[in-house]
């Protein structure tokens, strides 16, 4: 049984007959869809959202603002229309496992006139948020709770201004105060103090965001960010191909000599996931991007890697997966706050690639990962989507391996096992 209710069923991850050679459209992005979700709500009219994620991270991020009013609705074309109404409770915010709900909500909520009560899976109350909480507090915020279940009690206002935060161990915690912020009175002024923040490209997503919704940003000073109060513009967005997701795809050109194309790549974009292409080009790929979308070309051997991965931690489980198949040593640094994503994803990689016969060490912010032959065997996912895709890229090329929970990568892309299954019908 899963934390979301639905039953498990194991999945005998499909070993490729040789290479791949496929197009595989990818759907939405997560954090585009969800930033754009929460904007559209905070918006003065209504919105349109075009291409928008429908995934289990999205629904519960579109439920949770439905919850405080908004009209959410699907249009005959498949975007999500949004409809903006006064913010109010008493609301139950159910946030499954998605950090961007459970970082990205309170600050709407605390806007609401009313109670708001937060939950979500059992892993997800273990996942960092206090940092979040207390600064809504120093804001003004009347809330209660440190940790998943909480509650915010609203009076329809927040004062904001100025507060100083660690976010070492989440961009999401500056990302979603950012979101709400030209709707607190005095908008927001966010000092980081601690160690290095993660994830930043992020960060700058959401900053570049917020400026196409109006909202006047300065983020010119390090680890600072500040947003005047203002009013928040509608959006009319396409979204783009979620590039993260697009990453376990591209990996099996990767993994297989193959070739995979991913239409409708952007040329310029602020998502994290693009960094792929110059993960792949390091392990020895070729990549060509045009008007049809980015094209990977999987090299004879993948060469080991060393890289720091503290941008673009998301991408670990699919790099992990591709440097247990290489031809030498790969390592991984800067990821430590990975152990706070959707499982310790550092304890997860080392323990299942282990359990197929690898070599895989935890170092202090990363991992060593030595390529060894890999056996068959269960491969757990952890409720974690990126860990179940991992475990299917080593299935490629490691007979009898089964996937545990291959569900569980409904979190981003329910599609995952049937686009997997188009996918292999191509292998010559
Ligand atoms: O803001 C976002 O959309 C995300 C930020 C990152 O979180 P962390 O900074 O917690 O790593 C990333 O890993 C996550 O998948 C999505
Ligand atoms: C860390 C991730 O998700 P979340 O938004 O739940 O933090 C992820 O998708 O890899």
């Amino acid at each position: 049984m899963r934390d979301d209710g639905t039953m498990t069923q194991p999945w005998p991850a499909p070993t490729a007959r040789g290479a791949v050679h496929a197009t595989i459209p990818v759907p939405g992005s997560k954090s585009l869809t969800n930033r754009a979700l929460v904007l559209a709500a905070l918006a003065q009219e209504p919105s349109i959202l075009r291409g928008p994620l429908r995934s289990r991270d999205t629904e519960l991020m579109a439920s949770a603002l439905r919850a405080l009013g908004t009209g959410i609705e699907d249009t005959p074309a498949g975007a999500w229309s949004v409809r903006p109404a006064p913010l109010r409770g008493p609301a139950q915010i159910d946030c499954g496992l998605a950090g961007t709900v459970m970082r990205f909500v309170p600050p709407v909520a605390s806007l609401a006139r009313g109670h708001v009560a937060f939950d979500g899976d059992p892993r997800a109350r273990q996942r960092p948020l206090n940092t979040v909480l207390d600064a809504l507090r120093a804001l003004g915020a009347d809330v209660h709770g440190s940790a998943l279940p909480f509650e915010i009690r609203g009076t329809g206002a927040l004062a904001g201004g100025e507060v100083t935060i660690d976010a070492s161990a989440s961009s999401q915690f500056v990302s979603g105060l950012l979101l709400s912020a030209a709707r607190f009175e005095r908008g927001i002024t966010i000092r980081h103090q601690g160690a290095a923040v993660p994830s930043l490209p992020h960060i700058d997503m959401t900053v570049a965001m917020l400026r196409t919704a109006g909202i006047d940003v300065d983020d010119q000073q390090q680890n600072t960010w500040r947003v005047l109060p203002g009013p928040v513009d509608r959006l009319d967005l396409d979204i783009e191909p979620d590039l993260s997701n697009a990453a376990p795809f591209l990996a099996a050109a990767a993994a297989t000599a193959g070739q995979v194309t991913v239409p409708g790549w952007p040329e310029h974009t602020t998502q994290a996931g693009d960094a792929m292409r110059g993960i792949l080009e390091k392990m020895g790929a070729q990549l060509h991007r045009d008007s049809s979308g980015l094209t990977v070309t999987g090299p004879d051997e993948l060469g080991g890697v060393d890289l720091d991965l503290h941008d673009v931690g998301e991408l670990t489980p699919t790099v992990t997966a591709l440097a247990a198949l290489a031809g030498g040593r790969s390592r991984l640094r800067g990821i430590a706050h990975l152990r706070g994503h959707e499982t310790d994803r550092l304890a997860a990689l080392q323990r299942e690639i282990n359990a197929l016969g690898g070599a895989v060490e935890q170092t202090e912010d990363g991992l060593l990962i030595d390529p060894r032959p890999l056996h068959g065997g269960t491969w757990h996912s952890y409720a974690d989507h990126r860990m179940a895709t991992a475990g299917a890229i080593l299935g490629l090329r490691v007979p009898e391996v089964t996937v545990a929970d291959i569900a569980t990568t409904g979190k981003t892309l329910p599609d995952f096992p049937d686009m997997w299954a188009t996918m292999l019908e191509s292998a010559v």
